[in-house]
């Protein structure tokens, strides 16, 4: 599918040898048919030549028959070979539910709209790790286990790669950057954007996202409630809100949202949300990026190809990555002019502008090139956005069906000063014990985390699990190219590291830090949310820090109540939305608390 892009180097492209491995092999002796049926037909094509040696009847057909029985032979053994590969695995002892289809084996249960539901029939029904099936009965795990998790994450994390696919795919959308690289390379990303991140930065930027909150306050809301309560769609605010969020903070360029109801001015923003949307309707052509990228290595070519193929879905996506690539572009451009030219203010304190000054420091072997910092531009805005509109509707709509909780919290934001420093906003206990439990029990990227086992190895439990044959499993062999999900939403609900009320929303089990004492390898507080290990979320405290300040300046301003009985909480990508009849919409009941501005 998106074959659009410029960076991608053939050797970088891995295959996910488990799903592939079989047909790739079989390629040599495909081209070897190819030769063989080459050979009769300039065979038939020389007898035609003999006019004095006359054939025998049906001699001219006896080559091409002799071809398809061939071909047929040999692809029914290749078909065979492939399904005799799945009859049998050292994974069948895992328990997990039957198989839906030969073909897409569990697949379409897991990943449409409703595949929380089956995820969550999954951590009720089998233990902390399951087996599903995949395409053609390939074996796949669901693995919630904190042992498990912390072996593949943390303990032997180079025996598990990020999904070799996906990698192609974000590769291909935005060019080399932090989440599309590994290893060494992804340890380089790693090392000069942490300090961006760090406490003392995170600091500087909590005026930038007072300034966001404010205005979404202000343009956004208040203008609305004017005359009364009334009901808006927070879905589409906090798109905007979680934009302007990550544009102000991130990269440090600001513009003015779009009131709810006009169309919106701002092509970023359409064009990021369509990225997405229209990626996930090509989902089942991502297996076949690595091939594509293997067999058409040209940038050029495979644009090419784009242009001539009838899919309207791979135009616009073509389309959409040129808008970002060029804009993100134009931003680096920018930046590093005015780096070179003294002019960047030596106070800007969003990530970007930190990224781009300790870059043009930094020692050779971790400068980044244009390239990669345009690649880091759009991965900063990809990754900090629908996250945390995700994230805010969760809040608000919890906060619109527990009144008392909303009340209860509200008090503790007005007893403080009306804009808070860092430490002031890390100690409110309510505010923190709130973001704390919508994140566990909505985690807003999930379960849609993917891991592929890089070569044989052992995953070690906390707890034994029953095996298919009856017997306790204590660890589980797993062989290379095993695709593993890593469960974030169902070990955040795990009862054996929360205990029975783990289904239930309670952010009093987040006082005195209850609910700290570790367990598992996530990144703070047993949660998963943020992953754990060398590829954890490294915008994790960003994001608390702005759901906070968020939360805050709409609290004091806004009472928000009877959240529309209609909206289901659906997962159409990888990122779980508010909808209702299939559109994306969050209505919420809204009424004034304070004279506007
Ligand atoms: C509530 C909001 C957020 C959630 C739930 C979240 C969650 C995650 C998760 C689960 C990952 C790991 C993905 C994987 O390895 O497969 C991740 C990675 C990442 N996140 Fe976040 N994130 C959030 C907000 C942010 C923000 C605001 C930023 C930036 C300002 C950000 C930047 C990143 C980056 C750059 C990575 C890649 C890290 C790496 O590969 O080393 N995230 N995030």
């Amino acid at each position: 599918m998106i074959l659009v892009v410029r960076h991608v180097k053939d050797g970088q492209m891995l295959l996910n040898e488990e799903l592939f491995s079989g047909i790739h092999r079989c390629l040599p002796a495909f081209s070897y048919l190819k030769y063989i049926m080459i050979l009769f037909l300039s065979k038939s094509t020389s007898t035609d030549l003999v006019i004095n040696n006359p054939s025998p009847p049906f001699a001219s057909c006896a080559p091409m028959m002799a071809t398809v029985v061939i071909c047929t032979i040999f692809l029914g053994f290749c078909v065979g070979w492939l399904l005799l590969r799945r009859v049998s695995s050292i994974l069948d002892n895992v328990p997990g539910p039957p198989s839906k289809s030969l073909l897409t084996g569990n697949l379409v249960q897991f990943h449409d709209a409703n595949g929380w539901e089956f995820q969550h029939e999954l951590e009720q029904d089998y233990g902390q790790v399951v087996k599903i099936n995949g395409i053609l009965g390939d074996r796949q795990l669901f693995v919630f286990d904190p042992a498990a998790l912390h072996s593949i994450l943390v303990e032997n994390e180079t025996a598990y790669e990020d999904m070799p696919k996906l990698m192609c795919l974000s590769r291909l959308l935005w060019g080399n950057g932090i989440l599309s690289s590994v290893g060494n390379a992804h340890r380089k990303y790693r090392k000069i954007l942490t300090p961006a991140f760090a406490t003392p930065n995170l600091k500087g930027m909590i005026p930038l996202f007072y300034e966001v909150a404010e205005r979404t306050r202000d343009n956004l809301i208040a203008p609305h409630v004017l005359p009364g309560p009334q009901m808006l769609d927070f879905n589409s605010i906090f798109s905007r809100t979680s934009l302007d969020l990550i544009r102000r903070a991130g990269i440090g360029y600001s513009f003015d949202p779009t009131i709810p109801g006009q169309a919106p001015t701002d092509r970023y923003a359409e064009a990021l949300k369509a990225l997405i949307d229209t990626v996930w309707k090509l989902a089942l052509m991502i297996p076949l990026l690595p091939w594509v990228v293997k067999f058409i290595p040209f940038p050029s070519l495979r644009r090419r190809m784009i242009n001539l193929t009838p899919l309207p879905a791979l135009h616009r996506i073509r389309d959409i990555v040129d808008f970002m690539d060029t804009a993100a572009a134009q931003f680096v451009r920018d930046r590093r002019t005015a780096i070179e030219s003294g002019d960047l203010d030596t106070d800007a304190k969003d990530v970007m502008s930190l990224l781009m000054k300790s870059n043009a420091n930094a020692e050779s072997e971790l400068h980044l090139t244009d390239d990669e910092l345009v690649a880091s531009t759009s991965m900063i805005i990809f990754a900090g956005t629908d996250t945390t509109s995700a994230a805010l509707n969760r809040v608000f709509y919890l906060l619109a069906r527990h009144p008392d909780l909303q009340d209860k919290l509200r008090a503790e934001i007005i007893a403080a000063p009306e804009r808070l420093d860092y430490s002031a906003l890390v100690e409110l206990p309510c505010l923190d014990a709130v973001i704390h439990e919508v994140l566990r029990l909505y985690p807003p990227v999930s379960p849609a985390l993917f891991r592929e086992a890089v070569h044989d190895a052992v995953l070690p439990l906390s707890s034994p699990i029953i095996g298919v044959d009856g017997t306790a499993l204590h660890s589980i062999a797993v062989p290379k190219g095993t695709s593993i999900y890593l469960a974030t939403a169902a070990a955040n609900r795990n009862k054996r590291v929360w205990g029975e009320d783990a289904l239930e929303f309670k952010p009093e089990r987040w006082d005195n830090g209850k609910a700290d004492s570790t367990k598992t390898c996530g990144v703070y507080g047993n949660t998963m949310t943020f992953l754990g290990g060398a590829r954890s979320c490294i915008g994790y405290k960003f994001a608390q820090l702005e759901l906070k300040v968020i939360t805050c300046v709409l609290l004091r301003a806004f009472r928000f109540s009877n959240p529309d009985p209609r909206v289901q909480w659906q997962k159409p990508g990888v990122i779980p939305s508010p909808r209702i009849d299939n559109r994306q919409e969050l209505p919420i009941l809204v009424e004034r608390l304070l004279e506007p501005v």
